[in-house]
Parts: C-alpha cells; structure tokens; sequence
C-alpha cells in the first residue's frame, strides 16, 4: 500500500490482486481493473454491514459515488434509496467504468472443500448460497458447492481436451456463466437451487486462512508470534498468530478495540481468521518494526523526533475523543512504517471508559516503568494515567530509548520545553497532567511541520 494514486486495494474480489492470482483462470473471467480514479460510479459486490458510525452499510448492487480513496477503504456515497455516507471496504465496490463485468462473485478459487462448507453454513449465507471453487483432487477443474438447507453439495465440474465444461457427461458448456446459468434455471437436475452467490465473510472481518502466507517472522509477544505475511500473494500484511494457550476473552479484546477504531496514527486492523486455530489476527504491514528498536539507529534529528511525538500525540488525541485508555502506551508499542510514520498498535490492554477512570482488579502484569503512579497503585487507569506513560514515551523517544528514573527527566535531555512538557505528564495529581489535546498544541508549537518531512533514510 503505496502513495494515494497508487494504491493496491485490500479485500477480495474486485481488485487486480485478486484477478492476477487463480481468479484469471476462470474460462471467461478477465481480469478485472484495479480501482483507481475518484470520481467514477461503484457497484457494490457483496452487502457489507457497518461496523461503526463512520462506515455505511451497502447491499449487493447499490450503485455509489466514491468520494476518496483512504488506505483499504473508500468514502462512499449511496445514490439511490436515504442518502447515507460512509466507509466501505474498497474491495467491496467495483468501479462500473472499467470493466465490473469480468467479476465473478461466486468464484472463491483455491478454497476448501471444508472451507467452503464453513462459509457457506455461517451467516449471512442461507438455502442457495453457492460458490465454485478449484477442484482440490483434479487441478485444472473446479467443484460447484451449494447450500442446500442445512447441508452443502459439492458438484464436480470436469473440463474436456476442448475446454469445454460440464456437470453432466453429454451437457458441455463453453464456459462458466453458461454452466452457472444453465443449472441456475435448471436446478432440479441437481436438485440444489443456486439463488445468490456466497457471500465472503462471515462478519465483516473474517477472512478464510488460504489466502494468507507466511513469510518472515518479525516478532514475539505476549499473544504470539507476529509475521510478514501476503494476502492472496499480493498485498503485504502483518500476521500475529495467537498462541494455542490464550484464553479467547484477553485477546478478543485487542480484536474488538482495533475493530471499532479508525485513524491514520493507528495501526488498522484489515481482517481476522478466527474460525479455527490458530487465530490469525492482520493489520497493516510496519516495514520498520517498533519504534523502541527503531530508535537504536540514533539517525534522527530533533525535528524526526518531535515529528514522531507528534504523530503519537495525534493518534491519542483521536483515543481520547473517543475515551478510550491504552494503559501501554510505549515505544515498543508504537510502530514505524516508511517515511518515518508512526503509529499506535497493542491495543490488548485498552478499555473503552464507562466514567473518567477505569479501575481493575485483575492480576494484569503492569508495566511498571511506564504507569502512572496511581494506575500501579491502585489500578485506577484514565486518560491521564496514558498521558503520564506518554511523557516516558518522550523521554524513550528524545534519548533514543532510555527510560528515566522515577519519573524524572534530565540526564541526557537538553533544553527547557521538552523536559516542562515531560514534567507535567508526570504530575502527581492527575488533574494537572495536560490532556492530549493540550498536549499535541504545545508540540506544535516546537515542531514546525516541513521540518522533517524530508525524511527517507534507508
Ligand atoms: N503490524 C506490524 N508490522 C510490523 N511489525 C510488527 C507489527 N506488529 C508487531 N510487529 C513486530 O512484532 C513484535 C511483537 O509484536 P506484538 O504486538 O506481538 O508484541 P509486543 O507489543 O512486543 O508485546 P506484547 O503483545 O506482549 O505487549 C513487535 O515488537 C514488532 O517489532
């Protein structure tokens, strides 16, 4: 996922991705166009549900004008029916200029036959949802499952020496749709209606595991091992593999905080595997890994550095609007992509805020080094307590690394407004501490933007 003219799309089934992999098989598929270009009019490909207040739901076939491309994700209007905007996937939309009619919904290529089952037995799917998929005995066929009720067929599709295609020895038809179309009308032959194509997920996030693989292990933490990783060959991903022993509940909470959550200093979630293990989570690919290691380099000027606190202050501000506490706010929590962006990942610990503060009991292990005083204590974790973590987080970031000692800056740190901005996150009374809000002002005024926008090193 490059600059925003060149952008290669997440999800399935629209996408030049899709299409330059097994889809282009398909006898009469094309491959389909990359979405490009922000004014043309969309189809939507399957029905999508929002998930939050700023994406809108979308059935199969509304038409809609795509107002920007932002990452995976496109600002779409509805035209027909109440008018209502909001982000959808972008794989879930077809740009009807150039081409949709190569897509073919129901082709799920290299699939399982268990796989398909699965998917076509969870909802949204219902009694004629149907899909072709890649023969998994004969390569070069394909296999036609249907639900049928509360069960699925499988159909065997054979090819002949000519190409042609056919269900039934004797009944050959030059491609697909014919074949599709033919039993679609004549669905007692195979005593199976095809009503609607399957739908891909089962929720909005879902995704089958096959069209994932692992590269490169990039990391260990605490739910499990994290890799570098393809979508459908294509697209890079991160992958974190939870391990066999995590008990759902801790990490379901991660999984249901990214889902929710939407901004660029974050690390965005893209899709889960989470019908069988191991649990696959994915988000977004950070080529250069957690800022803590990053740091090490010791490359970066004072402006990269404020332009990196700045970029953390950002993401908490839209967390705070939102009230919700991280209580892991850290450098080795923060990400960094090219271009020296930062973002806010582990989302494992954070809690959406009922009141002001948030108080546990739980035996959580705390990272005492970065806990505001009252939060180590007593468990009390707030917005506030994050802004005293935040300040540590500037004092790791402007000594590339170091963690101070009891809160206090000094030492290697130079200067006056750096050291002030520190000392208040870390007040004692939480109503002191500046709000993030607060917070990112005062950074604004010692970074001036254009200052490190130069940045490219290696
Ligand atoms: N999206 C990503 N892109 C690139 N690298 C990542 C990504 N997510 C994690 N990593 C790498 O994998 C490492 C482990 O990540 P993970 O989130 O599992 O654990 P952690 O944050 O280090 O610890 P814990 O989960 O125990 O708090 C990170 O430190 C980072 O270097």
């Amino acid at each position: 996922v490059t600059s925003s003219t060149e952008q290669v799309f997440w999800f399935p089934c629209s996408s030049e991705v899709l299409f330059s992999g097994a889809r282009t098989e398909v006898p009469g598929c094309s491959p389909q166009p990359q979405i490009r270009g922000q004014s043309s009019l969309f189809i939507a490909l399957y029905a999508f549900t929002a998930r939050s207040a700023d994406e809108l739901s979308i059935s199969a076939g509304d038409k809609l004008r795509v107002l920007r491309e932002e990452g995976d994700y496109v600002l779409a209007r509805r035209l027909l029916g109440e008018p209502a905007m909001g982000y959808v996937p972008a794989a879930y939309v077809a740009n009807l200029s150039q081409g949709s009619s190569a897509h073919r919904p129901w082709y799920f290529s290299k699939i399982s036959r268990s796989e398909a089952e699965q998917l076509l037995l969870s909802p949204p799917n219902q009694h004629g949802s149907f899909l072709v998929r890649d023969s998994e005995s004969n390569k070069g066929e394909y296999s036609l499952s249907v639900r049928n009720h509360a069960k699925v067929s499988h159909f065997r599709i054979c090819k002949s020496p000519g190409g042609s295609l056919y269900i039934q020895k004797g009944h050959p038809f030059p491609d697909m749709e014919e074949l599709l179309a033919f039993y679609t009308e004549n669905w007692k032959v195979i005593q199976s209606p095809l009503l609607q194509p399957c739908s891909p997920t089962v929720d909005g996030w879902e995704r089958p595991r096959w069209e994932f693989t692992l590269r490169r292990k990039l990391g260990e933490g605490y739910f499990g091992e994290v890799w570098e990783g393809l979508w459908r060959n294509s697209v890079p991903v991160a992958i974190k593999i939870i391990k066999a022993d995590m008990k759902a509940e801790d990490f379901t909470k991660e999984i249901q905080n990214l889902k929710r959550l939407r901004h660029e200093k974050l690390i965005q979630l893209h899709a889960v595997c989470s019908l069988d293990e191991p649990i696959y989570i994915i988000t977004e690919l950070m080529r250069k890994g957690n800022l803590h290691s990053y740091l090490n380099r010791k490359s970066l000027g004072t402006s990269h550095l404020l332009n990196i606190a700045c970029q953390v202050a950002d993401g908490m501000r839209y967390l705070e609007e939102k009230h919700i506490v991280h209580r892991d706010l850290a450098a080795r929590n923060i990400l960094v992509g090219e271009e020296l962006t930062c973002k806010i990942a582990d989302f494992g610990l954070a809690r959406l805020l009922k009141d002001d503060i948030y108080s546990t009991s739980s035996s959580t292990k705390i990272p005492v080094k970065w806990t505001a005083p009252e939060a180590a204590n007593y468990r009390t974790y707030s917005l506030k307590s994050d802004v005293w973590s935040y300040g540590i987080l500037l004092y790791e970031v402007f000594t590339y690394g170091q963690i101070p000692y009891e809160g206090r800056a000094g030492g290697p740190l130079q200067g006056y407004r750096l050291p002030r901005i520190m000392l208040e996150c870390w007040s004692g009374n939480t109503e002191e501490r500046p709000t993030f809000l607060a917070l990112r002002e005062k950074l604004g005024f010692i970074y001036r933007p254009g200052d490190a926008d130069s940045f490219n090193p290696s």
